[in-house]
C-alpha cells in the first residue's frame, strides 16, 4: 500500500512516522507546504515520546512532485487549513485513491465529499495528545495513541483491510479498522467538545478543573449535554463507552488531559473554533438542548480569534 500523509505536524508526523518505523507499508510519504519541507529535508523527521522516539529521514514532498498511484490520504491538516489541502492534494489524486481524514469534527467530511466525490472519503479520526514543537518536532505527551478508520457506509473494503495491515506492523500506534465509524466519530466529538471547551474556557488541564469547587459536576454537565446532542443526532454514545471510557476522566482530579486547542490557544495559534465549538453549538440548538455552556465557549474562543488577528495577543517570553 502506498500512503501518502497531507501534513507532516502532530498527528500526521506521529502516525506517519509510526507507519515508516513499522514498515507495513509499501511507500509511506509526506505531502506538504515549502517550510516544513526544507526543516524535514534538514532534520529528518523526529517524534519523542514515552513509547519511544523515531528518526529518520523522509520524503517530503511538494503538491507538484506527488505524482499520483497513492492507495490512502491520511489527511491531517487543521479545518482551516481545509481548501488548501484539498487545492494541494488534487494533482496528488489517482482513480482509486481513498482519502482517511484525521481531523476532529466532522463538517469536512461533506466538504471532502463535495470536492472529490462520496465514493473516495472515508471516515477517520485520531486519538492522541501530542503538538509539534517550534523546533519542527513531533512532542507525543503520552497516553495511547490510535487512529480509526472505516468506509462512512460500513463496509469492510479491502482499502480499509489493508490499512489496518499496514498499521499492524507499526509501533506505538493502533490502527482501528471500523465497520461504524460515523458512530466513533460522534463518540470522539462527544469527548472532544467537552475536553475543548472546558480546558479552553478554565486555561488550564481536567485535573486541575477537577480540583476546583464544582469543576467535575460543571464538566460533567457539558458531557451530559453533548451525550444528549449526540443522541438526538442518531449517535447515541454506547453507555459502556460513555460510562468506562470518557466519564471518569472528568472525575479524575489527576488527570492531565487537555485539548490540543488549549495548547493551540496558548501558543497564540489559529484554532479551530468554527469546525468544533461553532458546530457543537449550532447541534445544541437543533436539538433543543441548554446551550449556555456551548455559547459560551464558542463566544469565548472567538473573540480570541478576534484579539489574536488585531494583534493584541500578550506578548510571550
Ligand atoms: N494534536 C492532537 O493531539 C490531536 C489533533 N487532532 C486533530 O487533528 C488535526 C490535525 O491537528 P495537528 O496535527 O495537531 O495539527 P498541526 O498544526 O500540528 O499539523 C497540521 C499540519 O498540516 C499541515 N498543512 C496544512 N495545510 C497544508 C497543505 N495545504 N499542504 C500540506 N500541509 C498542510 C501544516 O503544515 P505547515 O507546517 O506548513 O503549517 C501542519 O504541519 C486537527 O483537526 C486536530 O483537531 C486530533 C486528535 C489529537
Ligand atoms: C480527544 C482530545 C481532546 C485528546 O487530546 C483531542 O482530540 C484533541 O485535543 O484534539
Amino acid at each position: 500500500m502506498r500512503i501518502l500523509v497531507l501534513g507532516a505536524g502532530a498527528v500526521g508526523g506521529y502516525f506517519g512516522g509510526r507507519l515508516i518505523e513499522g514498515g507495513g507499508a509499501e511507500e509511506v510519504a509526506f505531502l506538504v507546504r515549502p517550510a516544513r519541507k526544507a526543516r524535514l529535508e534538514r532534520d529528518g523527521l523526529a517524534i519523542e515520546s514515552p513509547q519511544g522516539d523515531f528518526r529518520a529521514r523522509v520524503r517530503a514532498l511538494l503538491p507538484e512532485e506527488a505524482g499520483t498511484g497513492w492507495d490512502v490520504v491520511l489527511l491531517s491538516c487543521k479545518a482551516y487549513d481545509l481548501d488548501d489541502a484539498i487545492a494541494a492534494l488534487r494533482p496528488a489524486l489517482g482513480p482509486r485513491t481513498g482519502i482517511v481524514p484525521l481531523l476532529n469534527g466532522m463538517t469536512h467530511i461533506a466538504t471532502l465529499q463535495a470536492a472529490f466525490g462520496e465514493e473516495r472519503v472515508l471516515g477517520g479520526l485520531a486519538r492522541i495528545f501530542a503538538a509539534l514543537t517550534p523546533e519542527g518536532v513531533v512532542r507525543h505527551h503520552g497516553g495511547h495513541a490510535s487512529v480509526a478508520f472505516g468506509e462512512l457506509d460500513g463496509t469492510m473494503s479491502e482499502r480499509v483491510r489493508a490499512l489496518a495491515a499496514a498499521f499492524a506492523k507499526a509501533p506505538a500506534a493502533e490502527g482501528e479498522a471500523s465497520a461504524n465509524i460515523r458512530q466513533l466519530l460522534w463518540d470522539k466529538l462527544v469527548l472532544l467538545h467537552t475536553v475543548a471547551a472546558a480546558t479552553v474556557l478554565m486555561r488550564a488541564n481536567v485535573g486541575e478543573i477537577a480540583r476546583a469547587p464544582g469543576g467535575i459536576a460543571w464538566m460533567e454537565r457539558l458531557l451530559e449535554r453533548n451525550a444528549a446532542i449526540a443522541a438526538a443526532e442518531g449517535f447515541p454514545v454506547r453507555p459502556e463507552v460513555l460510562e468506562r471510557q470518557i466519564r471518569p476522566m472528568f472525575r479524575n482530579p489527576q488527570a492531565r488531559n487537555q485539548a490540543s486547542m488549549l495548547h493551540d490557544l496558548e501558543s497564540g495559534g489559529r484554532i479551530e473554533a468554527d469546525h468544533i465549538l461553532g458546530f457543537m453549538l449550532e447541534a445544541a440548538r437543533r436539538a433543543g438542548v441548554d446551550d449556555a455552556l456551548h455559547e459560551t465557549a464558542y463566544i469565548h474562543a472567538k473573540a480570541y480569534e478576534n484579539r489574536r488577528d488585531a494583534g493584541r495577543l500578550p506578548a510571550r517570553a
